[in-house]
């Protein structure tokens, strides 16, 4: 594929949690969120054992024989927040991407239980559990960045009343050069945490033009990146950037993505507290399963999706 300009490693922050509520960490959260609208974090609270067990458990369901894994899939999974898949869109993409998915969206402790795949379901449910601790702390600062200093249940469920958890595996492609593990999208959360394992292949889009930077694994770090929702919500001051994953011709690659998002029932806009000061608001007001809905109808296609709100 096309990847004009690849800049060198290492362009993306990365930020040292361990003294997440100090002044200049917090700055430096909030201006990688408006300038690269992705970094890195290390020496977070989700201890690394979870993400080891996370990636086990990915290998161990993908390793399922694929009569097990198909009861998961669009034509026998019984419920929709339980989803077994391969690319993207399959009906609007005129080449496949070249990844597997396994889709999980939280209802509850129970449903999950009842609903999703034993070899992984712990795993993820702690992932989750653990990586809320983070969500949290990230999404204070950030609001604290945009002067919204109190995040009450009613804007902490705005911000992250749902969440997805995918399982991605991206298998060796003897023809990587003629298809792509993700095309160019920019995600719809409010923000994505990605547990990567070490083999790479995820590239941002730079500043400027066609530069795509690399974002290098780094053993026990989670990418953070600021999603369609958050840019939103910030009338823009946080920036959800398109982003792609290369196939590989020969190693095999996973992923953890969790969305964190407004629910579906939702209405997201700018945040009152930014437009009351005279600020213009550019996005409107959405339903955001409106414009979930709006993203899987088509195939990936750069930042097109957020024009959907645009004023
Ligand atoms: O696999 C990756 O590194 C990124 C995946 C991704 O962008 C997504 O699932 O939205
Ligand atoms: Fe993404």
């Amino acid at each position: 594929m096309c990847m004009t300009n690849i800049v060198p490693q290492g362009s993306i922050p990365i930020i040292d949690m361990s003294n997440w509520e100090d002044l200049k960490v917090a700055k430096s959260i909030c201006d990688a969120a408006s300038e690269w609208g992705f970094f890195q974090i290390v020496n977070h609270d989700v201890p690394v054992e979870v993400l080891e067990n996370i990636k086990d458990a990915t290998y161990n369901f993908f390793r399922l024989p694929a009569e097990v894994k198909n009861k998961y899939s669009k034509e026998h999974s019984s419920s929709n927040n339980v989803r077994f898949g391969t690319s993207f869109t399959p009906q609007a993409e005129k080449a496949l991407e070249w990844k597997d998915y396994l889709s999980l969206f939280y209802v509850s402790k129970e449903e999950a239980s009842a609903l999703w795949p034993s070899v992984c379901r712990e795993q993820v449910l702690d992932y989750m559990k653990k990586s809320e601790v983070v969500i949290k702390q990230l999404l204070q600062v950030l609001m604290k960045g945009l002067n919204v200093n109190e995040v009450d249940e009613a804007k902490e469920s705005l911000l992250m009343g749902s969440m997805r958890t995918n399982l991605n595996y991206y298998p060796k492609c003897p023809n990587p050069e003629l298809t792509v593990g993700v095309g160019r999208h920019s995600d719809v959360s409010t923000l994505t945490i990605l547990l990567q394992d070490e083999i790479g292949g995820l590239f941002i889009r730079g500043n400027e033009g066609d530069d795509w930077i690399h974002v290098p694994p780094i053993k026990g770090s989670l990418v953070i990146n600021v999603g369609d929702a958050l840019q939103i919500m910030s009338n823009g001051r946080y920036r959800s950037v398109e982003h792609r994953v290369v196939a590989n011709g020969s190693k095999n690659r996973i992923s953890v993505p969790i969305f964190v998002n407004p629910r579906p029932v939702d209405m997201i806009e700018p945040l009152p507290e930014l437009v009351a000061n005279s600020e213009k608001p550019i996005y409107k007001q959405v339903l955001y399963s409106d414009y979930i809905k709006h993203f899987f109808r088509k195939a990936h296609d750069g930042k097109k999706t957020i024009e959907f709100a645009e004023l």
